[in-house]
C-alpha cells in the first residue's frame, strides 16, 4: 500500500466556521436552484446535522419544503476544494440518470467556497450497508440489482452522454442507496470530461505527477497508478472491486490486516478466467458472504458475478470489457434481474 502515500487525500474540517460572502441570489437555472449562503444556513438549521464526510467535503442534512430532505455537500475555504466543487457542479448540471445522484441546487461564491444541494439518499452508502456491523444484511437480489444499476450509470457517462465522462473514483462509499436500495452513483469531484476514451496527464515532472494522482486504496487501477493516464477502464476496474465486495461482503482493504481484496481473491479469479477449469461450487461458496448462506442463491449467478469481476480487473486495461458489454453479460446471464423491476435498457 506504499504507493498510496503519493496520493493526495486529506480530511476537511467537519464544521463550517466562517460565513462565506454571497454573490448570488436565489435564481433557478434549468430547474436547479442557485442559493445564497443565508439560504443554506436556513436549509441546514445552521449546519446542525452532519450526515457524512469525505476527503473533500462535509455533508449536512437539509430540510426542503414539506417533509422533503436534501443533502448539502460543502467545500469551503480552500482554492483546491473549490476547484473540485466546480468540476462536480459542471458535471451534475448536465447529467440526468436514474442511477446518478440528482443535483437540486448549489451555492458558488466564485472564489473558494461552494456547496451542492443533492437529493437525500436515506440508506446511506453501500460500503456501510455491506459492513459486517450493519444490522441489516443486504439480500442477494439487491446486490445483483445494485451491480446492474451501477454499470448502467457508468455506461451512461462513458458511452451515452456528450461529452463523455470518466468518474475516476468508483468505490462502494460513492454508491448511495435510496429507500428501496436502488443505486445512485455520487462524487464526481475526481471526474475527467471531454475525451473519447483516454486522457494523458499534462507534461509534468515525475514528482509533480505523483502529487496530482488521486486514488482510493483498494480500488485504484494499478495501470493508472503507474502511468497517471486516466481512462474509462479505470472505472471498470473500480466496478470490478465493488462487485467483489457485493459477493463477499468484505471490504476492499481489510481494516484488520490491511490486505487488499483484489489480492486475496486473485487465485480464484485466475481459475475463473482459465476456461479449462470448471470452478467447484464449494470453492465459490467459500468466497460468498457467509451472511448470505441462508438465502436461496443460484450459484451460477455468483459465478457470473465473479467472472464479470475477473474480466473487469484484468491487465492491461485493454483486456477489460466496456460498460455496455458488462451490462449485456449481466442481463443475459442473471435471469433474476428481470424480476427485480430493473429496466433493461440494453
Ligand atoms: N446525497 C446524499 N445522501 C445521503 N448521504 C450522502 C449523500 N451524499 C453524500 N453522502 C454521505 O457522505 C459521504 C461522502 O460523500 P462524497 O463521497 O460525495 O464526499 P467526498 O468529500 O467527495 O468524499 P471522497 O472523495 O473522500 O469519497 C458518502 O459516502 C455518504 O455516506
Amino acid at each position: 500500500m506504499g504507493y498510496f502515500l503519493n496520493c493526495v487525500r486529506f480530511h476537511v474540517s467537519s464544521t463550517v466556521t466562517e460565513k462565506p460572502r454571497t454573490k448570488v441570489g436565489s435564481l433557478t437555472v434549468s430547474g436547479v436552484n442557485c442559493y445564497s449562503w443565508d439560504d443554506l444556513e436556513a436549509l441546514t438549521s445552521n449546519f446542525s446535522k452532519l450526515i457524512g464526510s469525505g476527503g473533500y467535503s462535509s455533508i449536512y442534512m437539509a430540510r426542503l419544503s414539506g417533509s422533503d430532505k436534501g443533502a448539502l455537500k460543502v467545500h469551503v475555504s480552500s482554492h483546491r476544494l473549490y476547484q473540485i466543487f466546480k468540476v462536480e457542479l459542471e458535471i451534475l448540471l448536465h447529467l440526468q440518470h436514474p442511477n446518478i445522484v440528482k443535483l437540486l441546487g448549489y451555492f458558488d461564491d466564485s472564489e473558494e467556497n461552494g456547496a451542492l444541494l443533492l437529493e437525500y439518499l436515506p440508506q446511506g452508502n453501500l460500503q456501510e450497508k455491506l459492513n459486517s456491523n450493519s444490522k441489516q444484511v443486504l439480500p442477494w437480489r439487491n446486490r445483483i440489482a445494485i451491480a446492474f444499476q451501477l454499470i448502467q450509470a457508468i455506461e451512461h457517462i462513458h458511452e451515452k452522454c456528450s461529452p463523455q465522462i470518466v468518474h475516476g473514483d468508483i468505490k462502494s462509499s460513492n454508491v448511495l442507496l435510496d429507500k428501496d436500495f436502488n443505486c445512485k452513483l455520487c462524487d464526481f469531484g475526481s471526474a475527467k470530461v471531454g475525451f473519447s476514451s483516454m486522457v494523458q496527464p499534462p507534461t509534468m515532472s515525475p514528482r509533480s505527477k505523483q502529487v496530482m494522482m488521486v486514488g482510493s486504496p483498494g480500488y485504484t487501477d494499478p495501470h493508472y497508478l503507474r502511468t497517471g493516464i486516466a481512462s474509462k477502464k479505470m472505472d471498470i476496474y473500480g466496478f470490478g472491486v465493488v462487485v467483489l465486495e457485493l459477493v463477499s461482503g468484505k471490504e476492499a482493504v481489510s481494516a484488520e490486516r490491511g490486505e487488499m481484496l483484489v489480492h486475496t481473491v486473485a487465485p480464484l479469479l485466475h481459475e475463473i478466467l482459465d476456461s479449462s477449469v470448471d470452478i467447484k461450487e464449494d470453492y465459490v461458496r467459500r468466497f460468498l458472504d457467509p451472511r448470505l448462506l441462508r438465502d436461496c442463491i443460484d450459484i451460477d449467478e455468483v459465478k457470473t458475478m465473479l467472472s464479470v469481476a475477473a474480466l473487469c480487473l484484468r491487465s492491461p486495461p485493454s483486456l477489460r470489457p466496456s460498460a455496455s458489454q458488462v451490462s449485456e453479460t449481466l442481463v443475459q446471464k442473471i435471469p433474476s434481474l428481470s424480476f427485480l423491476g430493473v429496466k433493461n435498457t440494453v
